[in-house]
C-alpha cells in the first residue's frame, strides 16, 4: 500500500493511501488543450470526522488540469479549500520547470521552506514540447520525495491551463543567450515568451497573483509581462535581483571579516545586468554604516562594485553554466521577504514597477529598489535612504539602460514600434 498525506490542526502526518487509484482517461502526452481526466476527490466532512482521507473517483470536467502520478490519488483540492482546519492552499506555478534553477527550487517549495511548514501547496509546472519528458522526470522525483505539504503536482505546456488560479507565478523559463547572439535578439525572443505568459496570467490567474520574473533579461521581461496583464496590479510584479543582493552581502562580509548575518540594508539599484548598483552608502555591518567599518573607499567604489556586477559571469567561467543553486536560494529569499515581516530597520531588494517612487527614478520601468513588507505579500518602498553623487550617477546609468531596453520591446508592451539602440556595455551578469 502506498502513502498519501493528510493534514490536521496538529500538523501534517502520513496515512495509508486511499483505495482506488485514479488514472488519466488517456495516456499522458504533451498537448495544447487539456484532455478529460479522471480525478479523485475527498469527502471533506468524513475526513474532518475521522481524520483519514477517503478517495472518491469522479469524472472531471474537460477543463480539469492533469494531475501527476501519486498526486492524482489524493484529494479534491476545492473541497479541501473549504475545510476550516486546513490552511487555504497557495497555488504556485513555475515555468522552465525542467531547467537547472527549478531543479533546486521545486524541492525547496515542496519542503515548506518557502511558504511555511503549515502551508500545503499544489505545484503547477510549465514546460514545453521539448521538455515534457524531463518534466515528467521532475514530477517523478517530487513523488519519490514524499513531501507532506505537496498536495498536487500538475505538468503542462499551455500557460492558460497551468496558470489557472495561481497565487504565485515564478517565471524562470527563458532562452539563454547563445554565442554571437545580439542582446536585442534575446530581448525579442524572450520578450515574446513573457508577453504570452502575461496574457495567460491576465486571463486565468488569481486577481492578486504575485509574479516573480527570473528569466533574463528579467527586469524588461517583467515589464513586458505586467503590460500584458492589466488585470493584475502592476505592484505585484517583481524582477529577481535578490541574488545580486546576496552576492553583495557576501563580499561585504568577507572584506569586513564578519559572518554575513551581520550585513543588512543592502540595496541593489536598477537592472539585473552589469549596470546594477550595489549600494554601500546605505548598507550596514552590525548596525553601523559600511563606510565606517570598511574605510577602503577605493575598494568599495571599484572592486566591490565590479565583483558584484560580474559575479554571474565569473561563475559561468568556473562552472560552465550559470548560477542555479544560489539563484534558487535567492528566489526563496525573495518570496520569504514578501510573506514574512521585514526585520525592524532592514529592507530587501527587488525589481519593482517605478510608479510614484520617492527617489526620482524614471517612471514606467522595472527597477530594483529597497523595499519592506508586513509579510502579507505586499511591500512599500523604503524612504529612509541616503543618496550621494556617486550612487546617483550610477543609478542614472542603469536607468538609461532600462529605458533603452524598454524601447526595444515597445512592440511587446503595446507602445508602438520598437526602436533598439542599446548601449554597448549593456550585458547580463553572465556576460563578461
Ligand atoms: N535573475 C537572476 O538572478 C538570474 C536569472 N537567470 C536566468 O534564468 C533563466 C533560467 O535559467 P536556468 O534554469 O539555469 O536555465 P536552463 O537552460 O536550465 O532552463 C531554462 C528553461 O527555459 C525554457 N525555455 C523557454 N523558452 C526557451 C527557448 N526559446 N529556448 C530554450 N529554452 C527555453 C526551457 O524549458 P522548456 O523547454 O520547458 O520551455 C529550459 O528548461 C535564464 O534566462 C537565466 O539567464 C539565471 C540566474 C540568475
Ligand atoms: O546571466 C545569466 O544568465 C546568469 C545571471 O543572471 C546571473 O548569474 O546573475
Amino acid at each position: 500500500m502506498g502513502l498519501s498525506t493528510v493534514y490536521s490542526p496538529a500538523g501534517p502526518r502520513l496515512v495509508p493511501a486511499p483505495l482506488g487509484r485514479c488514472r488519466s482517461a488517456q495516456p499522458r502526452r504533451p498537448r495544447r488543450a487539456p484532455l478529460a481526466t479522471v480525478r479523485c476527490s475527498v469527502d471533506a466532512t468524513k475526513q474532518a470526522q475521522d481524520g483519514v482521507a477517503t478517495a472518491v473517483a469522479t469524472e472531471a470536467p474537460a477543463s480539469r488540469k492533469e494531475c501527476f502520478g501519486v498526486f492524482c490519488t489524493t484529494y479534491d483540492l476545492k473541497a479541501e479549500d473549504k475545510t476550516k482546519s486546513w490552511k487555504k492552499l497557495v497555488n504556485v506555478a513555475v515555468s522552465g520547470a525542467a531547467g537547472m534553477i527549478s531543479n533546486h527550487l521545486l524541492f525547496k517549495l515542496a519542503s515548506g521552506e518557502v511558504f511555511g511548514q503549515d502551508q500545503p501547496i499544489p505545484l503547477k509546472l510549465l514546460g514545453s514540447e521539448r521538455s515534457f519528458q524531463a518534466l515528467e522526470g521532475v514530477a517523478m522525483e517530487l513523488e519519490d520525495s514524499l513531501y507532506p505539504l505537496l498536495r498536487e503536482v500538475s505538468i503542462g505546456i499551455d500557460p492558460y491551463v497551468v496558470f489557472q488560479d495561481v497565487d504565485w507565478a515564478l517565471l524562470i523559463g527563458a532562452k539563454p543567450r547563445g554565442p554571437g547572439m545580439e542582446r536585442a535578439a534575446l530581448l525579442d525572443i524572450n520578450g515574446q515568451i513573457f508577453a504570452d505568459q502575461g496574457k495567460a496570467l491576465n486571463a486565468v490567474a488569481s486577481r492578486n497573483a504575485k509574479v516573480l520574473v527570473v528569466g533574463n533579461p528579467c527586469n524588461t521581461n517583467a515589464l513586458i509581462c505586467l503590460k500584458n496583464a492589466p488585470n493584475i496590479p502592476a505592484k505585484n510584479f517583481h524582477a529577481l535581483t535578490r541574488l545580486d543582493e546576496n552576492r553583495a552581502k557576501c563580499q561585504l562580509a568577507l572584506k569586513a571579516g564578519v559572518f554575513y548575518d551581520k550585513v543588512s540594508n543592502v540595496t541593489i539599484w536598477g537592472n539585473h545586468s552589469t549596470t546594477q548598483v550595489p549600494d554601500f552608502l546605505n548598507a550596514k555591518i552590525d548596525g553601523r554604516p559600511v563606510k565606517e567599518v570598511i574605510k577602503d573607499t577605493k575598494w568599495l567604489e571599484e572592486e566591490f562594485t565590479l565583483t558584484v556586477q560580474k559575479r554571474g559571469g565569473v561563475l559561468i567561467q568556473k562552472w560552465g553554466r550559470s548560477s542555479a543553486a544560489s539563484t534558487a536560494v535567492s528566489i526563496v529569499d525573495a518570496i520569504r521577504s514578501l510573506v514574512t515581516p521585514t526585520p525592524e530597520g532592514d529592507w530587501f531588494s527587488t525589481g519593482v514597477y517605478t510608479t510614484g517612487n520617492p527617489y526620482g527614478i524614471a517612471e514606467d520601468i522595472m527597477f530594483s529598489m529597497p523595499c519592506r513588507s508586513k509579510g502579507d505579500g505586499d511591500y512599500e518602498l523604503a524612504s529612509d535612504v541616503l543618496m550621494d553623487d556617486f550612487l546617483w550617477e550610477r543609478i542614472k546609468k542603469s536607468e538609461a539602460e532600462l529605458l533603452a531596453e524598454k524601447k526595444c520591446v515597445a512592440h511587446l508592451t503595446g507602445e508602438g514600434n520598437a526602436f533598439c539602440d542599446l548601449p554597448e556595455d549593456t550585458m547580463l551578469p553572465g556576460e563578461v
